[in-house]
């Protein structure tokens, strides 16, 4: 049936499904209110909402839909229960809430905060860790022709804009997935890094029925080269060329590929900014698919103890919303690279030995003079340029004098609620511009205006 065809009831029942398999607790929520019939209502294979949040993880909304009184007990197609799909993908604290009575047992106190998906959060993949240590199961999965991988020039992703790519999809590009015979001539290179980003997720039902020689999992995998290898590769995709960014560039893929783009680009600009030892200079040996570069120096001190030179790293950085002590002004910060009219959230990394709360009223008091008091965790953010994790905070200001370090920003303001809720709805009474809705920043402002998120 196409989309033309279906029933408005068809078309609410997939949109809510939709909505149930991403986790939008808001969008779901809200459906439930409309029509609490949806609670039961399933799509392809027998599947209803409760079993695909069991399946993808979202335990606040599996809670939710309990606490509407969906029924725990209806089974799919394949005859599965949520619970079963729960415990089967492995997430046990949901299967948990699933079994007996189904009554809701809180094991975390509230903080009022629920998860939130940010762009760069999705796990599109399964990144399945196990798998790095397992040579023969990545050399056999790379020459398998249903592999995927992506392609990165100097960490601009190699993407496409072809027309036979913007199916069901609202973003005007989108990763290219290239099979082994386009890449065949990289993977020979001895110099090119390959990293295993994980597998795609499956369906219960189609995993049960494969042997275990034969998974049937698709792997994918990411490379960067240094040269343009456009004239080497057999790339048929005229549309096809690389990102150049990586701002704002990478905002411009979809939220799967989003969360792709997160993992893959950082693990290999680590691989391109630590090709020797950072200990002594030595060679090192990648290992785990890309997850591990070992020194070869007989004795390094890296190999000693902890092992966190080898690995991958993550840059901690606080970004936060400081709210006046009226309550009702924020105080935003605008870069002198930021465009004409835009101002942000206030962010700097975390330094060693210091908390999150610390680092919040440190950055606040370095970049604007303010005095922040308590700080509140809200969300986070992976932030690929090149490894950054961005750990939202809201906090409260016990000082409202601004003095500005010109060093790092241009200038910072308080803004009154009215008027960052003009610049959020692109009013055109708006005094600034917001940064883009991929950003933390935009989704910290938009918490504290508590304004709808369909906005
Ligand atoms: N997702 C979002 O909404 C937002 C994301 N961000 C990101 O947050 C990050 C940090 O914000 P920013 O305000 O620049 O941080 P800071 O306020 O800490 O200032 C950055 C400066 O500090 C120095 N620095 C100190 N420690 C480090 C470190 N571990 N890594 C890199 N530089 C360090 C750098 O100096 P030098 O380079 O001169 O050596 C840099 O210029 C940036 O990557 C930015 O892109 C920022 C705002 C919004
Ligand atoms: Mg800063
Ligand atoms: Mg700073
Ligand atoms: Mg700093
Ligand atoms: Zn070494």
């Amino acid at each position: 049936m196409t989309s033309v065809q279906m029933s408005a009831t068809d078309e609410m029942v997939e949109g809510f499904l939709d909505h149930a398999s991403r986790g939008d607790l808001v969008r779901v929520s809200d459906m439930i209110c409309y029509s609490s019939k949806l609670l039961n209502e399933s799509g392809k294979q027998g599947w209803t909402a409760l079993m695909l949040a069991a399946r993808n993880g979202h335990f606040d909304l599996v809670k939710a839909l309990l606490s509407k009184g969906c029924n725990k007990d209806l089974k799919n197609k394949s005859g599965q229960t949520a619970h079963d799909i729960a415990k089967f993908w492995g997430h046990k604290h949901i299967a948990d809430l699933l079994v007996g009575d189904g009554k809701i047992r809180d094991i975390l106190p509230s903080t009022g905060v629920t998860e939130h998906e940010n762009y760069f959060s999705r796990e599109y993949l399964s990144r399945m860790s196990d798998k790095r240590t397992d040579s023969g199961w990545l050399s056999a999965k790379q020459s398998s022709p249903e592999t995927v991988f992506l392609l990165f020039h100097n960490l601009d992703p190699l993407v496409t804009s072809g027309p036979e790519h913007m199916n069901n999809s609202q973003a005007k590009l989108k990763l290219c997935r290239l099979k082994r015979d386009s890449v065949g001539v990289l993977l020979k290179k001895s110099d090119i890094v390959v990293v295993f980003l994980g597998v795609e997720k499956q369906e219960c039902s189609s995993l049960s029925s494969v042997s275990k020689e034969e998974d049937g999992l698709i792997a994918w995998f990411a490379l960067n080269v240094e040269e343009n290898p456009s004239e080497i590769l057999k790339i048929e995709d005229s549309h096809s060329f690389f990102l150049q960014g990586p701002m704002p560039t990478l905002l411009m893929l979809n939220e799967d590929e989003g969360g792709i783009i997160a993992q893959a680009r950082s693990v290999l600009a680590w691989h391109s900014r630590y090709s020797f030892c950072p200990t002594c200079g030595g060679k090192t040996k990648v290992a785990e698919g890309g997850y591990k570069r070992t020194c070869l120096t007989e004795g390094c001190k890296s190999l000693l103890g902890i092992h966190s030179t080898c690995y991958p790293r993550v840059d901690p950085v606080v970004i936060m919303l400081v709210i006046h002590p009226d309550g009702n002004q924020c105080l935003l910060g605008r870069k002198k690279t930021f465009p004409p009219g835009m101002f942000s959230c206030l962010a700097g990394f975390i330094e060693p030995g210091e908390t999150i709360e610390n680092a919040v009223r440190r950055e606040v008091m370095e970049e604007s003079g303010v005095t922040v008091g308590p700080v509140r965790y809200v969300s986070c953010q992976p932030w690929p340029m090149p490894s950054s994790l961005m750990i939202g905070c809201i906090s409260v200001a016990v000082s409202t004098d601004i003095k500005v370090d010109k060093d790092e920003i241009e200038e910072a303001r308080w803004f009154t609620r009215q008027q960052v809720i003009d610049a959020i709805v692109k009013s055109s009474k708006a005094v600034l511009t917001m940064p883009p809705r991929q950003a933390i920043a935009h989704y910290l402002v938009k918490h504290w205006t508590c304004l709808n998120s369909n906005l």
